[in-house]
């Protein structure tokens, strides 16, 4: 039988509320199994844009990102989010070693086509460095991954970090039974986006189809569930989506993913 592996996403909205994201980290360090987290931060990223003076274009909740976009999400991402992450992670005692995809090459990435959109230095991931990832976790530390992934030729991409979470679970599932949690700033995939107790307790792909139909998940949430979606039919054991909570034993309030 494989070794769980707890692979745990926390999304910008979160990592921009320090209370929240203190009582999040201590929960995480917590976890005794195997684990890593994979962070995001696109929201941190617009605002230091836009204190620089530069204006931010999402299509589809990816980035355009231009050369000076890239400059500024790799001192917010690898640098700002990723050490301070690191450094809370430290205080818990979880022994936490913050990465780029550029790192180890943990993660290596296509520039993605300029057709139909050109997102500028965006990257579709093509390699996950799943040995080297596997030799930290049995040296006992906790990889922690901004979401920059690079071209091996020496450029940094940016990749959206629930595609990177997702690509890293599917790797890591060769050596590890994953588990796949997905934290945002809402209890789960909601019924009905204003209401935070109409969570969706599980979802399948039927059901997914008509949540679409019925326009009742848009967004960011998009992008996420087919992440959730490609990872479970790509060897992930389990996949859920819910709060800063979800990391708490007793959580009962989230959204589970199947096929
Ligand atoms: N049915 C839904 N349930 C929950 N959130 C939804 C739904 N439909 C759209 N959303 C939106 O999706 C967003 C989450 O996506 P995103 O911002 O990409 O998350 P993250 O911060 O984790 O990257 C939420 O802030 C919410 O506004
Ligand atoms: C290409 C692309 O869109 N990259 C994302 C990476 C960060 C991210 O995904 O952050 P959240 O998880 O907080 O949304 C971006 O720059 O916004």
């Amino acid at each position: 039988m494989k070794t769980k592996l707890k692979i745990v996403k926390i999304g910008g909205n979160l990592i921009d509320d320090a209370e929240v994201l203190a009582t999040l980290l201590k929960d995480f360090s917590a976890i005794k199994e195997p684990k890593i987290l994979i962070h995001g931060g696109g929201k941190i990223a617009t605002a230091t844009s836009k204190k620089l003076g530069i204006e931010s274009k999402l299509v589809e909740g990816r980035r355009i990102t231009s050369a000076e976009d890239l400059e500024v999400i790799t001192m917010v991402y690898a640098g700002l989010l990723n050490k301070n992450i690191v450094a809370q992670l430290q205080a818990n005692n979880c022994n936490a070693l913050g990465l780029s995809g550029a790192d180890a090459n943990c993660v290596q990435a296509n520039l993605r086509h300029k057709e139909p959109v050109d997102y500028g230095f965006v990257g579709d991931v093509n390699h996950i460095n799943s040995a080297i990832i596997q030799q930290l976790l049995t040296a006992q530390l906790t990889p922690v991954f901004c979401a920059i992934s690079h071209d091996g030729k020496g450029q940094l991409l940016n990749t959206n970090a629930d595609t990177v979470t997702a690509e890293i679970a599917i790797a890591m599932s060769k050596y590890y039974e994953v588990e796949l949690m997905y934290c945002f700033e809402k209890n789960g995939v909601l019924e009905n986006v204003e209401d935070e107790n109409s969570v969706i307790p599980k979802i399948n792909t039927a059901k997914y189809e008509a949540l679409k139909a019925n326009q009742q998940i848009h967004q960011g949430m998009l992008p996420k569930m087919q992440n959730c979606f490609y990872a479970l039919k790509n060897g992930v054991a389990n996949v859920v989506i819910g709060s800063s909570k979800l990391l708490q034993s007793n959580s009962t309030l989230f959204t589970q993913l199947s096929l």
